[in-house]
């Protein structure tokens, strides 16, 4: 078998299209435009980049980005003064902090000071609660997208036996919580995983978010699974790869995210949707 590629660059320009449409909409009735605050402390190279990117999406798509980067030593509340001032902004509708964040702030509670209906990130536990309690509105970007993702496959998912492998709360934990919503049978794997091979080999839909080059062998993957890898990791040569084998993966999955070109592109997609979403819903 050979799996078919699940081209995540080219739904998520798809997606942006759409949105671009939507917003030309608004503005030709008169409405302004959603805005969305980018916000960045510090100068992670990564982060750099993932930053200018939303900023350059927004622009695209017609949106309203305010920046602001700050630099790495910016205090707590000098971050949480922003917020408040941002959550009162009425021409602002999503606020989003990037993450990591420096060590001597803490994420939680700033990812709480952002008023839940600006969380287009779905980071504030009001999201995510509604999230596990099946009433989703603001949903984790990341994980909303590979929804997405599974979706163009055509593959229903109910009865699935889903499998993530990584259980952070930008990733892991929200996707367990989609894929319930979706019908799966869910296991999550992390670090105090007694068997992990055992638990991939049973995946028809197998999703790995971990950050480690190639951590999934390809001959784990039960064949004819979905397979959505999340891993973005650069090697000395420059090359970037995914947490999964792909080469050996991509011959036994039905379907495959690459890397780059899969999830990535649809963390930013899923962030347009959320804004627009919050400004249609909440701050019209
Ligand atoms: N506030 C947030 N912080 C972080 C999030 C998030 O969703 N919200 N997720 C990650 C990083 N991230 C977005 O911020 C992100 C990572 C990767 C991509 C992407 O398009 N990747 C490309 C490859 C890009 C490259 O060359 O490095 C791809 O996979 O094709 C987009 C967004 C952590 N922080
Ligand atoms: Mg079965």
């Amino acid at each position: 078998m050979s799996a078919a590629i699940i081209d995540g660059k080219a739904i998520a320009a798809s997606i942006r299209q759409t949105i671009q449409a939507s917003v030309a909409e608004r503005v030709s009735q008169g409405l302004r435009a959603p805005g969305l605050a980018v916000i960045l402390v510090g100068q992670d190279p990564a982060s750099q980049v993932y930053v200018g990117n939303k900023r350059r999406a927004c622009e695209q798509v017609g949106f309203v980005s305010k920046s602001y980067d700050l630099p790495a030593t910016t205090g707590e509340t000098e971050l949480l003064s922003l917020i408040d001032s941002l959550n009162d902004d009425a021409t602002i509708d999503g606020i989003l902090v990037q993450l990591p964040l420096p060590g001597h702030i803490d994420s939680a509670k700033v990812i709480e000071r952002i008023q839940p209906n600006k969380d287009v990130d779905g980071f504030h536990p009001y999201n995510v609660g509604r999230l596990a309690q099946r009433i989703p509105v603001l949903r984790p970007c990341t994980p909303m997208g590979i929804m997405t993702l599974i979706e163009s496959t055509g593959v229903p998912t109910h009865g699935l036996h889903a499998v993530v492998v990584g259980a952070s709360n930008i990733v892991g934990r929200p996707m367990t919580l989609e894929l319930l919503l979706a019908g799966c049978t869910t296991t999550t794997c992390h670090r105090f995983t007694e068997n992990l091979r055992a638990e991939v080999e049973r995946a028809d839909l197998l999703v790995v978010a971990v950050g480690k080059p190639h951590f999934i062998p390809g001959d784990w993957v039960k064949p004819g699974a979905i397979v959505i890898d999340v891993g973005i990791n650069r090697l000395d040569n420059g090359s970037l790869v995914g947490d999964v084998d792909y080469a050996v993966a991509a011959e036994r999955a039905a379907h495959i995210t690459p890397v780059p070109g899969g999830v990535g592109p649809m963390t930013i997609a899923s962030l347009l949707q959320n804004t627009l979403f919050a400004c249609e819903q909440y701050h019209s």
